[in-house]
């Protein structure tokens, strides 16, 4: 019986390619918190933990993610059995309220040791794949409508992303809308073209945003108002044809039922974080399915780690209609990886060999973890 000996965490802070522009922050580097369990055995498990905009997006930081885990979670799982990971979640869910970032960072490793330790990938023990290429959205974000549309042309190019998600909501509604526009009108029927507006618009603004996104033929728009207004999102979703996609509202199977059972979005971004692990994640996307919910696998920008694990389940899932963001590990300038997850032809492959199918590189980690390169992160906020 392998038993829990000792769960680390580690602060990695990795510059990103260019300013990443979003409605509440803009993002210079990206902030993970690297798990590696030991078990008594000697076998290792590896699970990520990331946030996205310091405590902008969400109510947990990379900070907070360190502190749950380092202060609440790994007394509580100390010398539990490493195989029973039901367990450890139902744990950590009773010592740990909220936090599902850090709970997902944990479970996530306790899958990847369990399946090396019995030579399987994570997906095998969720069924097996039903899919290893996935279709993979880049979100345009430079802050720049140009520099967008140059960026969005060279991914078609080269073949990487044919799904472009632009961040808007910063701006005026009809500022956003001509910006949206001009990169439609760039990129013709060559790619699909959706939104994430991140809670940023009133009610009476996403009116006239999604009136405008869809008169220019925008596929889908994501959490256009605030997380908490369900019974207006529905208003949304029931008053246009453009789909409308929930995500920030979705923090695990409850809101997931509470959205379904109303029919307040046409799809849901599943993220394995933001759902408090892979086990709820695929719960969520069960409700999904049997409320006849469209998918679409969402990211925190994860790095290697958090994109392998969310890549495991998604992989499994019997339809994934809206594809998949998951890109994070291209958002950075370095890989954490070993061996960088594929991307080719618009798709995301699924990384293959036991656990999550990754091994981190150890040169990187010591590089950029953040006791080694004080006076990060560098995320700015608007205004
Ligand atoms: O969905 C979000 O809000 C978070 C994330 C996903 C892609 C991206 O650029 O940011
Ligand atoms: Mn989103």
């Amino acid at each position: 019986m392998p038993k829990i000996d000792r769960i680390e965490t580690t602060l990695v802070d990795l510059p990103t390619i260019r300013g990443h522009v979003l409605s509440m922050a803009t993002m210079m580097v990206q902030s993970i918190v690297l798990v590696e369990i030991r078990f008594s055995d000697g076998s290792v498990g590896l699970g990520e933990g990331t946030a996205i905009g310091g405590m902008s997006y969400g109510a947990e930081s990379p900070e907070s993610i360190k502190v749950a885990i380092d202060t609440y979670i790994a007394p509580v799982l100390d010398g539990l059995d490493g195989d029973r990971i039901n367990t450890a979640a139902d744990i950590m869910s009773r010592a740990v309220k909220g936090n599902p970032i850090a709970r997902c960072a944990v479970e996530t490793a306790l899958w990847d040791g369990l399946a090396r330790r019995l030579g399987v990938s994570v997906a095998h023990l969720f069924g097996g794949p039903v899919r290893t290429a996935m279709p993979v959205a880049w979100t345009l974000a430079s802050g720049n409508s140009e520099t967008d549309i140059l960026e969005a042309r060279e991914m078609l190019e080269t073949r990487r992303h044919d799904i472009f998600k632009l961040k808007i909501g910063k701006r005026p509604v009809r500022e956003d809308i001509a910006h949206v526009a001009a990169i439609r009108d760039a990129v013709g029927d060559r790619a699909s073209i959706r939104v994430d507006v991140n809670q940023a618009w009133s009610l009476d603004e996403a009116r006239w945003g999604l009136r405008g996104l869809q008169e220019i033929g925008v596929d889908l728009v994501e959490q256009p108002i605030g997380a908490r207004h369900m019974r207006q999102l529905k208003s949304l979703t029931d008053g246009y044809e453009i789909a409308v996609m929930a995500d920030e509202a979705l923090q695990g199977p409850e809101d997931a039922m509470a959205c379904a059972t109303d029919r307040a979005a046409d799809v849901f971004a599943v993220k394995i974080a933001q759902s408090g692990g892979l086990k709820k994640g695929a719960e969520v996307a069960a409700i999904a399915r049997a409320a006849g919910i469209g998918l679409y696998a969402g990211t925190m920008l994860e790095a290697g780690v958090g994109t392998a694990a969310a890549l495991q389940l998604f992989s499994t899932l019997p339809s994934l209609a809206w594809g998949t963001e998951l890109f994070g590990p291209l958002l950075m300038k370095v890989d954490l990886l070993e061996r960088p997850i594929r991307y080719a032809d618009f798709a995301v492959h699924l990384p293959d060999g036991p656990g999550l199918g990754v091994t981190l590189n150890p040169d990187v980690v010591a590089q950029y973890r953040r006791d080694r390169q004080p006076g990060v992160p560098g995320i700015a906020l608007p205004g």
